[in-house]
């Protein structure tokens, strides 16, 4: 994942370039399948917005419409303030960079990015500055006379996108252009793609199913769910305040702690009282979400206690007094206590992946630090909690509901 802060001291560029928007954009497929089903969206000139969300949810088709590969069956598309819906994609004047980037093989470096520069009125000299300018700015200054055979695959993804900026267009637009490369390769491209949209101020639409890759680099991101946008805001916003069950499955780790609201900050989960912060649907079953670096360990119990039989009727105190308490991890103030059992235990470097199985049945998640006093032990009964500011609500059909 990149690091924004480490570089938000850097002065923004000096022209950010085109918005887009879209409004009421619906993609009807000769086959009956919906690609696009009734988006709206505006982007902010010079922004990185990434399309996220899972395999036929309708990212790459909102980008071909935007793209102008695909006609919108109804809705309007602007680009830079002109309505373009009904422009094809050479008029719409966008860079666009895909996976496949497909350069031309007996060609070097140089004549790949100047291709599509011939024709476009230019001078010898200026095409020349172009190319050496777009070279600058993916770091490939000095390999310009190679064939693509010659560079790596991460240096022909640099050349693929230096080919897009070349033409100086007011939005790029990129479908998964990482997916081809290893991780090690993928997190750098990350940085280079960051550093390069700081200093161009071209806005950059990015398709990625990488929710690492979406939370890294986006400025803001827009989640997919079956054709339509089911969230749009900042990487904090989407992981801290998910809207549905399935932003907060879909983006990260999460505790899911499903039962019915009791009042405003109030959710009965078994025989317990969860409380949280913040909006939520009145009435009716809905699930309190804390993400796993938020749970809190508060005691440990031993496993041939009387805890274990404290987990199945969901009554805290009796893993408190059946159980040897063997650890407190400075859960002491926390609002909401579960119990738990520890049904796995990873080891992650930076911490300890621990699995738990919860009294309704359900998994969860915690991060165990490394160097906690009192380490836990698979089958362990223990007790979580997390405070109130960390949980979100969300609506979440109950048993009826979803048999209805
Ligand atoms: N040319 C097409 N003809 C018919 N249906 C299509 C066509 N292209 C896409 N679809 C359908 O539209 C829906 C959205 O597909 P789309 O490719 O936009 O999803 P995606 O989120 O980009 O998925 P992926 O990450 O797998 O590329 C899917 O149900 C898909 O099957």
């Amino acid at each position: 994942m990149t690091d924004r802060s480490a570089t938000a001291a850097q002065p923004a560029p000096t022209t950010r370039t085109g918005g887009v928007r879209l409004d009421r954009v619906t993609k009807r497929f000769r086959s009956g399948a919906i690609g696009v089903d009734d988006v709206s969206l505006a982007v902010e000139p010079g922004e990185f917005v990434t399309f996220l969300g899972p395999s036929g949810s309708g990212k790459t088709t909102t980008l071909n419409t935007i793209a102008g590969f695909a006609k919108p069956s109804s809705g309007r598309i602007e680009i830079a303030g002109a309505d373009v819906t009904a422009l094809p994609p050479s008029k719409r004047n966008l860079g666009v960079v895909f996976q496949n980037y497909a350069l031309f093989p007996h060609m070097t470096v140089r004549e790949n990015i100047a291709f599509g520069l011939h024709g476009r009125g230019l001078s010898k000299a200026e095409i020349g500055a172009r190319i050496e300018e777009s070279l600058a700015m993916v770091r490939l200054d000095g390999l310009g006379d190679r064939t693509p055979k010659q560079i790596s695959g991460g240096q022909q993804q640099r050349v693929a996108l230096a080919r897009a900026l070349v033409y100086r267009p007011p939005v790029l637009l990129m479908d998964e252009p990482l997916g081809a490369l290893d991780k090690a390769l993928r997190d750098r491209m990350q940085v280079e793609i960051s550093r390069i949209h700081r200093e161009v101020g071209t806005t950059f639409l990015f398709v990625t199913h990488d929710q690492g890759e979406a939370l890294g680099l986006s400025d803001r991101i827009v989640l997919f769910d079956r054709g339509r946008v089911v969230q749009v805001g900042t990487p904090a916003e989407l992981y801290e305040r998910p809207a549905s069950l399935f932003a907060a499955e879909f983006l990260g780790e999460s505790n899911v702690f499903r039962g019915e609201l009791a009042g405003p900050g109030v959710l009965r989960f078994g025989e317990q009282t969860l409380r949280f912060t913040g909006d939520g649907p009145g009435s009716g079953s809905a699930a309190v979400v804390v993400r796993p670096e938020r749970l809190r360990l508060v005691r440990a119990a031993d496993a041939s206690g009387g805890a274990a039989s404290g987990v199945a009727s969901g009554a805290v105190e009796s893993a408190a007094r059946g159980g040897a308490e063997s650890a407190a991890r400075g859960g002491a103030g926390v609002q909401n206590r579960v119990e738990a059992r520890v049904v796995n235990i990873a080891y992650f470097g930076a911490f300890r992946r621990v699995t738990l199985r919860y009294a309704d049945g359900s998994s969860g998640l915690l991060h165990d630090g490394v160097d906690a006093p009192a380490p836990i032990a698979l089958g362990d009964a223990v007790v979580v909690g997390w405070d109130a500011e960390h949980a979100v609500v969300v609506p979440a059909p109950g048993p009826a509901e979803q048999a209805a």
